[in-house]
Parts: C-alpha cells; structure tokens; sequence
C-alpha cells in the first residue's frame, strides 16, 4: 500500500511540480524548438520547479501548434511558421534552447542555436555521426556555450547509487554487464520519428542509446571492440532496426584480478517485441545488471527509476562465498529536474556532481554507429544542412 501510494505521489509530483519558494529575478529564459511530445516531461515540468529557470518560448512549424503549446503549458511566447525556429534563436529574451527535434535535425539546430548565442540543452541522441558531435562540441567550445545531451537518466539518484556499488568493489570484479530496453509492439507506430530512416531513426539511435551509455558509464571505460551485433529490421523500412543485440567487449578492469575474457556487456533494444506464444503481449523490459566475481547487481528499471524500481544486491565476501541478498531503493522527488538542475548549476558557474561531457557524447555515438557498421544497417545520414562551424562561429 505505502509503495502504491509512493507511486502515485512521484507521477503527481512530475506533473504537477511544486513552485520552488523563490523565483531568481533574472532565471535563465529557455526556448523549445518543436511542441515536441518529449518537451513537457523533458523542460516544461522540470523548470516550473526550478527557482532560477523560465520557459520564454516555444517555436512550431506551424503558429496554430505553438499557440495551443504556449496556452497549454503557460508560455509567454509563441513562434510558429517555417521561419519559428530561427526567429527563437534571433530572440535575445532566449539564454537556453532546448532542442527536441527529431535526430536528424539535432545537428543543424544545435548549431544554429550555438551560432546564435544560446546555450543548449540537446536530446538524445546527441546527432547521427559522432563526427557532428564533434562539431557540435567544437562550435560551443569556441564559443564559451554549454552544450549537455540530455541523458536524463545519468542523473536519477538510483543510478548512481548502483555506479557506486559497481565501484565499491562489493561485487568484486566486474565481469558482465546486460541492459536491455524493450517495449511491446503496439507503442511505437510506422509514422514515430524513431521508424523513419531520414529522420534518424532506428531503435539503437532512440531507445538503444540508453543501454549503450549505462553500459559504459557502469563499466568506467569505452568498449574495445564489438563481439557480435544483430538486428530485426522493418518489414517496410529494411535500414530501421526494430530490434538491435549487441556484446561488446570491455578491458579487463583490474588486469590478472579478473577472468581471462575481461567484461562483457550484452545489450537489447527493441521497439516491438513479439508476442509470447503469439498472443501475449511482453512487458516492457528496463533493467541492467552487472555481474562480477563475487556478485551481481541489479536495477529493475534503469531508464526512468524515479518512477518505480527496485536495486536488487546480492554479493559475498570472497569468490564462491554464501551470496547474501538485499533490496534497496533510491527514489528521490525530482524526475527530469535532476538533469536540469545539472545544466543549471553549469550555466550558473557552480559545478554540478554529475555531467555529460563532449568525450561522452561522441564516444557514445561512436559506438552507437560502431554497432550499426556490425549489423550491416549502417549510420543513420549525417545532416546536409549548410551551418555555422567553429572558425565561422
Ligand atoms: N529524454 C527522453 O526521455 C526522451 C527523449 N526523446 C528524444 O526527443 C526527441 C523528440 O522526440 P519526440 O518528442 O518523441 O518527437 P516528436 O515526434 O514529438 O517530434 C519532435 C518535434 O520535431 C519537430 N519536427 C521538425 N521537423 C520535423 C519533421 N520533418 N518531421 C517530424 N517532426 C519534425 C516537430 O516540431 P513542430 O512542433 O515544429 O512541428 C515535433 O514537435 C528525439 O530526439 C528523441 O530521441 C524522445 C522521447 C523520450
Ligand atoms: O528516450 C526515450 O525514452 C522513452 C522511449 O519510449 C522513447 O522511445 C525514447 O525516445
């Protein structure tokens, strides 16, 4: 009953966040690029819990669109029409923009964004080749700018909490890491951004980037190489993945400590899972695990724990040893405001715990490609926009 009524209470709270007592007299002012269906739960909601931060504008393609965003979600400013996106970096009332555009597009507007000014908070996937987030990195390098992908779940309390027992040694030597985000079919319709090739989309660009990160933030190194790798493609789209497996390989943390093979890490994204016995729909699965020489840890829910989740610890003394079992929780109130109150903190010169860097986000794609190379899909096309770059900038 008390875990019941924790869950309802977290899901009102990220809907209906609470104004924060005192609201800083200059906040920073956020601009969206898109009425995004990410975009309330990502930045809409978080900031109105925020005490130092405002949403200014919204810009759509279309004015109806931004209008009933802005009047939905109290926003002062509506821009809308093939010019909205461009008019919202132009405003100078902008400091952030936050960019939920489909994949494709991530690079050129981030760029732009840059080019104009703002600082920017990018969705994930950061772009479609790390060689356009380089460029990204780069241009707001040159600029003195604050570019984050927001790879909100780096930031929930659970999940550092199990990036800490990984690293306290409890678990000994880590030797395999699985991850897996998988959702029944039925959710993710043909028409989704995420089924459409020239809009970035494939599973290991949206849903396949999360395991791939946890797996290298857990591990605390990049991967060496790519064991095997393997999708289920689109019946009508054959460069979508609806389903992507991939081991990768991982050095070996400690040298002569741990087996022969080193780490391992298995991860699974699928946007449609088949039917058990053909008729019953799967659960969604969200876990990762990590498996070492004196145990194992797992987190039920390593995408969106601040909803529900469970860390699940069962370890020993030494190799071999009686394995002792515990739960634990680690909820916390905020959702997406932690990733915002990164950001935030950033901007404001204070330096925030925990951070997505450059190195992160293009080795993440890095290997994101690596493994469409292996399964013979390929990169999803890097952007033919014309853009400011670094020496223009
Ligand atoms: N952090 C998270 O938990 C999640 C992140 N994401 C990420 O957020 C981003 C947006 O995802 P989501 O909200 O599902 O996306 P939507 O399908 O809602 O599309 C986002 C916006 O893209 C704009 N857009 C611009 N050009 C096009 C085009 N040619 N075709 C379609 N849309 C276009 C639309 O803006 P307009 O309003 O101007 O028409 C639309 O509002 C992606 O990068 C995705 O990976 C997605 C889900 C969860
Ligand atoms: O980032 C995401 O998280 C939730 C998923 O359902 C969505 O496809 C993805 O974009």
């Amino acid at each position: 009953m008390a875990s019941l009524y924790g869950f309802v209470r977290r899901v009102y709270l990220v809907f209906n966040p609470p104004a924060p007592k005192a609201l800083s007299e200059s906040p920073l002012r956020f601009g969206i690029l898109g009425a995004a269906k990410i975009a309330p739960l990502g930045i809409v909601w978080p900031v109105k819990n925020h005490p130092d931060a405002v949403v200014e504008a919204v810009a759509a393609r279309d004015q109806g669109r931004a209008d009933a965003f802005a009047k939905r979600h109290g926003i002062p400013k509506a821009y809308g029409g093939p010019e909205a996106y461009q008019r919202l970096l132009d405003d100078p009332e902008i400091d952030v923009v936050y960019n939920p555009l489909p994949v494709a597009f991530h690079y050129e507007w981030t760029m732009k964004a840059l080019a104009a000014g703002k600082h920017v908070l990018l969705e994930k996937p950061s772009s479609c080749t790390a060689e356009e987030t380089r460029k990204m990195f780069a241009l707001a390098q040159s600029k003195g700018l604050t570019l984050m992908e927001a790879f909100h779940n780096r930031f929930y309390p659970a999940i550092l909490r199990v990036k800490e027992i990984v690293d306290s040694g409890e678990l000994g030597t880590p030797t395999k890491i699985e991850a897996t985000f998988a959702i029944p079919g039925g959710l993710i319709k043909d028409n989704d951004i995420q089924m459409i090739y020239h809009l970035g989309g494939g599973v290991m660009m949206d849903m396949g980037c999360y395991p791939v990160a946890m797996s290298r933030y857990l591990a605390g190194t990049e991967p060496t190489k790519i064991i095997s790798a393997r999708a289920d493609v689109h019946p009508k789209s054959p460069q979508v993945d609806l389903g992507t497996t991939a081991t990768l390989a991982f050095p070996n943390p400690t040298g002569s400590l741990g087996p022969a093979d080193g780490l391992t890490a298995t991860l699974v994204a699928h946007a449609r899972l088949p039917k058990l016995w053909g008729f019953l729909p799967q659960l969604p699965k969200t876990f990762v695990r990590v498996i070492g020489t004196r145990g194992t840890v797992e987190l039920s829910n390593f995408l969106v724990p601040w909803l529900h989740h469970t860390i699940t610890v069962e370890s020993s003394e030494e190799v071999g040893g009686p394995l002792r079992k515990r739960t634990e929780k680690q909820y916390g109130n905020l959702g997406y405001r932690y990733q915002l109150e990164a950001f935030i903190d950033k901007l404001r010169g204070r330096n925030p715990e925990n951070w997505i860097d450059a190195q992160d986000s293009i080795a993440n794609l890095e290997w994101v490609e690596a493994i469409y190379k292996e399964t013979g899909l390929g990169s999803r096309p890097a952007s033919t926009a014309e853009v400011p770059q670094t020496t223009t900038g």
